[in-house]
């Protein structure tokens, strides 16, 4: 069975949304073991995985040292942290793989993934990221031109451009790399945005792509039996935060597509996921999970998790 495998930001910082190299370090290593059971029970894992906290914060440091050192567009950003969080995975996985005594190695693609240059996306920013921030310190960076949206009760967050994931162009090396049995990374941050230019050549392009919505393209063309986004959460839940709360087990694309017209699953965090599900099944993947990483091996098993069928 072949599994893309999505960790989300909150699987990639500590559980108070610390994302100093410590916080990230420990939080890999806990996803990389649950990765390592599966490979270990013989599950084909293929993983992508969230960059929000990190782009922001790197979009930050850039900002602040401008007078400096010359600041990097967003894109570059982005190739940065799938570098990095690449990095830390394989160092992770490497581990925890030996540690079962499963013998496989682990490989890191930066990947680029292309967008259409009139993607409504780039007009009307919707992708949160970086820091929480009280709002009246987000007020005063909104004077600044920056667009930051209140996020309830963790605070405001700055949302930038996230156009639709419409082909993962290192689709090609991703395959051989899996084909060749490496434990492979790809696709971080929902790809390196890119467009082709009117000379034909690729260009990226100041934007964050949603990683649940790459990870549906991605889980597609690698022809994964199973899409299984992994978050904070067990479940997708209808009536989140009501008294009425109830998660959703077992569900055909159908009916959660109901379930999501109703305003059940708010954007910016599980709404996408929802329709990331929604979009692998409805393209011919036999199975989506959104559940959290502990329960991703019962999921599998359809015994948790919130499972999408067609
Ligand atoms: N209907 C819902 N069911 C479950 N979780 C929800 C729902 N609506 C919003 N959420 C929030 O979505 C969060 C997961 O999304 P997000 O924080 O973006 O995850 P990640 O960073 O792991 O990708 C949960 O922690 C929860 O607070
Ligand atoms: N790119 C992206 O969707 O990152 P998060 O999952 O961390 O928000």
């Amino acid at each position: 069975m072949r599994v893309l495998l999505a960790l989300g930001g909150n699987a990639m910082t500590s559980a108070d949304g610390g994302a100093r190299p410590e916080d990230q370090i420990a939080a890999a290593s806990t996803a990389a073991a649950a990765v390592a059971d599966l490979v270990g029970r013989g599950v084909d894992v293929v993983l992508t995985h969230g960059n929000g906290p990190q782009v922001g914060n790197l979009l930050v440091k850039n900002e602040l040292a401008a007078a400096v050192v010359p600041p990097v567009p967003l894109d570059w950003c982005g190739a940065q942290t799938q570098a990095t969080l690449g990095f830390v995975l394989m160092n992770a996985l490497d581990a925890a793989l030996r540690e079962r005594g499963v013998d496989r190695r682990t490989a890191t693609v930066v990947t680029r993934t292309l967008v259409a240059w009139d993607d409504p996306g780039f007009t009307r920013p919707t992708k949160p990221i970086g820091r929480y921030l009280p709002a009246a310190d987000a007020a005063l960076l909104v004077e600044h031109g920056e667009t930051w949206e209140d996020r309830g009760d963790r605070g405001w967050r700055r949302v930038v451009a996230s156009p639709e994931p419409l082909e993962i162009v290192d689709l090609a090396a991703v395959e051989a790399l899996v084909a060749a049995g490496f434990v492979t990374v790809a696709n971080g941050g929902g790809g390196i945005p890119v467009v082709v230019d009117a000379d034909g050549r690729l260009r990226g392009v100041e934007a964050v792509i949603d990683k649940d919505l790459g990870a549906a393209v991605l889980a597609r063309d690698l022809r994964a039996d199973v899409l299984v986004i992994a978050t904070d959460v067990p479940n997708a839940v209808v009536g989140w935060g009501t008294p009425d709360a109830r998660p959703l087990g077992q569900v055909s694309v159908a009916e959660l597509r109901g379930i999501a017209a109703e305003g059940h699953f708010a954007s910016g965090s599980m709404g996408p996921k929802v329709d990331a599900a929604c979009r692998f099944v409805e393209r011919g993947g036999s199975r989506a999970v959104i559940t959290s990483l502990q329960h991703i091996t019962d999921a599998l098993d359809g015994a948790a998790g919130t499972v999408v069928l067609p």
